[in-house]
């Protein structure tokens, strides 16, 4: 069977490969009565080793259409999309609940995935059921706090409450816990980070590296920041009006890029002035630095909407 179960972690899953993919859309008002939101694109994704891979590019470049299409949300136009060979589209139900356990979204905005008339722990007890992760009431209760610690949440602190008591760094990272109940072999990251500040965001890159190497997983990583895609590193896809442009490890793209579009990209990142330095260095001593971390102290973080 593909990818790993919650006790071994993600083994080396089937590899996801889409060929000659095109996604054209009903658009009003254009002159042939479509739009073309992704052009015949190509690409695999692996296992074989465990990576992240950025796909980068500007507002409706197409990345969310290419994230639902590898997710199976979309049908393309044309072209096709196999997970270990077989067409996504055509899986049996076994072949398909296989899949849809080893590729994990995390989207952007978590809000919307939780009911807000449910206690968030919902969404770990629905997975723990649905994939069979546990036997009984109490391995259930500790695969949940064991995967909430996992992602630097306090059980204590989550469990109970419903999705508006909690900030959106600690609804995003239960989507984490979730993800490390389940070890999928990949997660399809849609600008998962993009309503997180600095800080919780850096965490939260840190924990998808740390499931990369503890457990494995490879990553899509949707995003328009090109800082983010320098601090996961791994491989990235440049994507512009539906079409990848260039692609390769992230520090040749970021320094050596080929693509016209690629280096606008880089030109738009604000550089900083140097002769403009901070004098004053701040230094925390342990104590400072963990009341300040939210993702140490697990408080609830209340700069995060
Ligand atoms: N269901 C749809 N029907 C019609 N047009 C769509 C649909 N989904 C996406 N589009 C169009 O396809 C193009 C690509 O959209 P997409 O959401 O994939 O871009 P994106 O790169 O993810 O943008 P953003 O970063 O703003 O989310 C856009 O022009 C969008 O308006």
């Amino acid at each position: 069977m593909a990818g790993g179960t919650a006790e071994s972690g993600a083994m080396t899953g089937p590899a996801i490969e889409l060929r000659d993919v095109e996604q054209r859309f009903h658009a009003r008002g254009t002159e042939t009565g479509f739009l073309t939101a992704v052009h015949k694109t190509s690409f695999t994704l692996s296992t074989d080793p465990p990576r992240i891979v950025s796909l980068v590019g500007q507002s409706g470049s197409g990345k969310s259409t290419l994230a639902r299409i590898v997710l199976g949300l979309q049908r393309p136009t044309s072209g096709t999309v196999t997970y270990g060979g077989k067409d996504i589209f055509r899986l049996s139900r076994a072949e398909y609940d296989d899949f849809r356990r080893n590729v994990q979204p995390v989207f952007q905005d978590p809000y919307a995935i939780f009911n807000p008339v449910y206690r968030v722990d919902r969404v770990l007890k629905t997975a723990i059921r649905k994939f069979g992760l546990a036997s009984s009431k109490a391995q259930a209760e500790e695969l949940m706090e064991e995967s909430l610690r996992a992602v630097r949440l306090d059980p204590g602190q989550v469990l109970g409450r419903y999705p508006h008591q909690l900030s959106g760094g600690q609804r995003q990272r239960i989507m984490l816990a979730r993800v490390h109940m389940l070890r999928p072999s990949y997660v399809i990251a849609d600008e998962p980070v993009s309503m997180l500040d600095a800080q919780v965001r850096k965490a939260f890159l840190d924990i998808l590296l740390d499931f990369q190497r503890s457990y494995g997983m490879t990553t899509l990583f949707i995003t328009h920041d090109l800082s983010t895609v320098y601090y996961l590193g791994g491989e990235v896809m440049v994507i512009t009006r539906g079409r990848i442009v260039e692609k390769g490890p992230v520090a040749e793209v970021m320094h050596q890029p080929k693509h016209p579009y690629t280096k606008l990209l880089l030109a738009s990142v604000p550089q900083p002035d140097p002769d403009q330095r901070w004098t004053d260095r701040i230094d925390l001593d342990q104590a400072e630095r963990e009341e300040a971390d939210p993702m140490v102290s697990g408080e609830p973080d209340a700069r995060v909407p």
